[in-house]
């Protein structure tokens, strides 16, 4: 439709709008879905009369519809028919099919009809307009703490480490952006699944993320991706009054958002596509944590009104609008029935990378962003905490320069001292006789004083609602609560975002739920009448209601009983913020809130409770006898008992419990332990007597969280971290500590992010540690360089039994220095150089100098691109070795009858 040159050098007579419609007349008629909105045109600019619509109207089926209305435009002359090319262009939410059309004729109208009036009344796009719309507007701001002080998502957002696993948590690979997340082409576990399944610890940054998700799309192209789009929390769900039945419609129409126009027809068109709806429910976790979505009833139709939970549960199962995207978040340990999970993406937060490019964000200004950056590079413990979003972005505001409080730059930093800034901060800005706004260093222990009232009033309405499991709280709560004026301003409870399930009263909540625990456990520690059952409701809560004793069964260890606070994380933070503000530490700062007796009376009861509960669990933990070691298999209970105990920075307490790990192995794979666990796990191991081995694979550590470690390398000679996100700084870490204490006999890295640079450090521990025989540096990102810097270490080894190298890409010049290596290597059994680029010049090398070798028993060479040339060197090297058990070729191109003529030496393994 632009204009051209024609090959006799002519320009082209002006384009026919008319015969254009009437070439593609078939393929208007069946993309034109909405004739109505296209005559109510018509008709806005006097083309068509009332007339012509009737006669329009008439028609029996919409493609006849659709059939005369072309008719009659076309005979209205070539003006009416650009004009009606024009509205399908400039509703592209309406006739989205005939985009791509539009596109490849190149329409582009004339001044005068584009001077002519386009009214969109196709409700289906009015209704994706008007969503656009409101989700852009509600996502623009990511619900910050302070309420006033709202950040733009734009401004703020980075993108988290997401990794896609299976039903096991085993990793599948990283999500490598945000759009890729709903995509088919990687992840999918099950394939008749339709829900996108994210989990994260408290605070990783899953609402934020499907604030994205939100954000995008309402900023998005029409006619890219889902039509539809409908935000939920599973929140809502559960705050229905018991009785509540709504039905599917009742469900988007006033609990998400209202068509304008055509309810009916809009409802009529969800439910001939639901595969152009997306539906994100967040945080399933905040549901009573006893609901199990798989015994549901199922939802049959989708005016049948039916508990709310019921729907989720039908929506998710894909019974209602079966096809529609869905993208559910659930903390860690909150598990969703397989047949209903697509795929599983695990948030894993900031790692050194993110938390980088966040600094740079919120720190726009360079002096300060350096100031910021170096603190951070100076304590890996600071960094490890900021790992996660939310406690990142309240130490953030505590780097702040200015008035308000700071953050202590000397350590230990506790989760319980973050909070406390936190609550400082809000207390001294809000308070009109705040003694901050007076006297910068006026201490926290007074502010904490003057803002007594309202911080204990708040606490008794956390504490109220953890113990009912409720998170949203009416008018009549908050006034039960008796919260004095002012109390609301300081801005630790917003408002429930509207339309609230409570109806048109407001409904409030705690700003995030670590924040009601926090609150909750400052209840329990200042309010006077607490006693110790009370003081303790917590540790026993799903203990005792599934009858079982104490914390010793915590683990799930005991019949394969359910741990019984997997999905009670709110629990488990007012337990830890508990132990953090009696610790001895905070007892200045506490004593302004309660009175030294029952300070006295609440520390003697936690301290008791937590050392018995301490002992019977980690009696209670099983132990196998493997080889030399006996281990011990610790579940994520475990970790919370260290948190505790790190929380209360208790020596007396972490030294019983490396006591009580009555075993020379300590298994914490598959834990979801944290870089900033690691302080914790620090902070116990240290005290253990003996040498110890410890296996965190398949974790997330991070370079953080092996920096944290450092005080326990003293004592650990099996040292397992594949699977951690370890990359050149974490590596050479463990070279500065594993060099000084050279009592490392196995170090497992595989499958993490160590690059050539890392390998040196990698290789100084394989040279000058004379115990160690086992290395596994396989999956790590290593070319030649690495390759032959490791080979350089392996020469001079003499201890070394096992070096796994599987999947790196050292190729032919690794491979070179590997066989140099080899010649007449004393102690080397096992070697895997798989997956490794190695062609047919690196397998010579290799089979010339085992030739020379009498240690190895196992080489594995699968997947290379080793020939038949290759093949038969090695053939020779086999007449001449004897030693050599097992020589794994497969995966290389190597010819079939090649492959033959040395089937018959059972050492070769194609
Ligand atoms: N990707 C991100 N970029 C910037 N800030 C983030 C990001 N993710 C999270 N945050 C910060 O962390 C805070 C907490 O995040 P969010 O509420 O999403 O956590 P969550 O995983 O949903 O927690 P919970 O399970 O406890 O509800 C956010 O308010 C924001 O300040």
């Amino acid at each position: 439709m632009e204009s051209r040159v024609l090959p006799d050098g002519k320009a082209p007579g002006p384009p026919s709008f008319m015969k254009l419609l009437k070439v593609d007349r078939e393929l208007l008629v069946t993309h034109i879905r909405n004739v109505q909105c296209l005559l109510d045109n018509l008709m806005a600019n006097d083309y068509f009369s009332m007339e012509d619509a009737e006669i329009v109207g008439a028609c029996p089926t919409p493609p006849d519809k659709v059939r005369k209305m072309l008719d009659l435009v076309q005979s209205k002359g070539e003006e009416v028919c650009e004009y009606l090319l024009h509205v399908l262009q400039q509703i592209p939410d309406a006739f989205v099919d005939l985009k791509p059309w539009l596109a490849e004729r190149g329409f582009w109208p004339s001044e005068l009809v584009r001077s002519r009036v386009v009214v969109n009344t196709d409700p289906v796009s009015r209704y994706t307009q008007k969503m656009r719309l409101e989700w852009g507007r509600d996502s623009k701001f990511i619900k910050s703490y302070t309420q006033r002080e709202e950040m733009l998502l734009a401004d703020t957002y980075t993108e988290h480490i997401m990794e896609l696993v299976d039903f096991h948590d085993a990793a599948l690979g990283g999500v490598s952006s945000l759009d890729s997340l709903l995509v088919d082409s990687t992840g999918v576990i099950n394939v008749d699944g339709e829900t996108v399944f994210v989990v994260g610890d408290a605070g990783v940054g899953k609402s934020v993320l499907l604030q994205q998700l939100q954000n995008s799309w309402a900023s998005s192209e029409p006619g890219a991706g889902p039509r539809f789009f409908f935000p939920f929390r599973c929140r809502t769900f559960g705050c229905f009054p018991p009785a509540a039945a709504l039905s599917l419609r009742e469900l988007l129409f006033s609990h998400s958002c209202c068509p304008e126009l055509e309810p009916d027809a809009v409802f009529e068109f969800l439910l001939r596509f639901p595969a152009t709806a997306l539906f994100t429910f967040d945080g399933l976790d905040e549901l009573q944590s006893d609901l199990d979505l798989s015994r549901l009833p199922d939802v049959a139709s989708p005016l049948q009104p039916a508990p709310p939970v019921a729907l989720l549960a039908s929506l998710l199962r894909g019974k209602l609008l079966p096809g529609a995207g869905k993208v559910l978040t659930a903390r860690t340990g909150v598990e969703l029935p397989r047949a209903l999970v697509r795929k599983k993406v695990r948030l894993r937060g900031f790692g050194p990378e993110q938390l980088r490019a966040y600094t740079r964000k919120v720190f726009p200004e360079l002096a300060e962003q350096q100031r910021v950056l170096s603190q951070l590079d100076a304590s890996p413990q600071l960094s490890s905490l900021c790992s996660v979003p939310l406690f990142c972005w309240i130490i953030f505001r505590c780097l702040r320069g200015g008035p308000g409080p700071q953050l202590a730059t000397e350590l230990p930093l506790t989760l319980t001292d973050v909070f406390l800034l936190l609550a400082e901060a809000h207390v001294s800005r809000t308070m009109p006789s705040s003694p901050l706004r007076s006297d910068p260093q006026h201490s926290q222990a007074e502010t904490f004083h003057t803002g007594r009232g309202p911080l204990c009033a708040l606490g008794r309405l956390a504490y109220w609602g953890l113990a009912r499991n409720r998170f949203v709280f009416g008018p009549e709560q908050v006034a039960a609560s008796q919260l004095p004026e002012g109390a609301l301003q300081l801005g630790f409870l917003r408002l429930v975002p509207e339309p609230g399930p409570l109806g048109p009263q407001a409904a409030y909540e705690f700003l995030h739920l670590t924040l009601q625990a926090f609150f909750a456990a400052l209840f329990l520690v200042a309010d006077d009448s607490v006693g110790t059952a009370k003081l303790l409701r917590f540790f026993g809560e799903g203990t005792a209601r599934r009858g079982l004793r104490g914390l010793g069964c915590l683990g799930g260890c005991h019949g394969g009983k359910k741990d019984p606070f997997r999905n009670n994380d709110h629990c488990q933070f007012t337990n830890l913020f508990l132990c953090g503000l009696l610790s001895k530490a905070k007892q200045e700062l506490v004593q302004h809130l309660v009175p030294p007796a029952t300070l006295r009376r609440k520390r003697r009861a936690l301290w008791s409770h937590l050392a018995a509960s301490l002992r019977s669990y980690l009696k209670g933990l099983p132990r196998t006898q493997a080889g030399e070691f006996l281990q011990v298999q610790a579940m994520p209970t475990f970790i919370w008992m260290l948190r505790y105990i790190y929380e209360a920075q208790s020596q007396r307490v972490s030294r019983l419990a490396a006591r009580g790990i009555c075993a020379n192995y300590l298994k914490l794979a598959y834990c979801n332990t944290c870089s900033a666990d690691c302080s914790a796990l620090a902070f116990v191991l240290h005290h253990v007597p003996k040498q110890l081995a410890l296996d965190l694979d398949n974790n997330n550590l991070c370079d953080y969280g092996v920096k944290e470690l450092r005080p326990c390398f003293g004592r650990l000679t099996v040292i397992r971290l594949s699977v951690n996100r370890i990359a050149d700084a974490g590596a050479r870490v463990l070279s500065e500590e594993l060099t000084k204490y050279k009592i490392v006999t196995f170090l497992g890295l595989y499958n993490n992010q160590i690059t050539d640079v890392g390998a040196t450090y990698v290789a100084k521990i394989l040279e000058e540690c004379p115990g160690l025989t086992h290395l596994k540096i396989g999956a790590n990102l290593l070319t030649s360089e690495g390759g032959k810097c490791l080979a350089a270490a392996l020469k001079k080894s003499r201890s070394i039994l096992d070096i796994g190298m599987w999947g790196n890409k050292i190729g032919d010049e690794g491979a070179k220095a590997f066989a140099d290596a080899l010649r007449d290597h004393p102690s080397l059994a096992t070697l895997s150089l798989a997956f490794n680029g190695i062609s047919t010049e690196g397998g010579k090398s290799l089979a010339q100098a085992l030739q020379q070798n009498s240690s190895m028993k196992i080489f594995w060479l699968t997947k290379n691109n080793l020939d038949d040339e290759a093949a038969e060197s090695l053939a020779e090297m086999l007449e001449v070795n004897q030693t050599l058990n097992d020589l794994c070729l497969s995966g290389n191109p190597i010819k079939p009858e090649e492959a033959k003529v040395f089937q018959h030496d059972k050492r070769f393994h194609f």
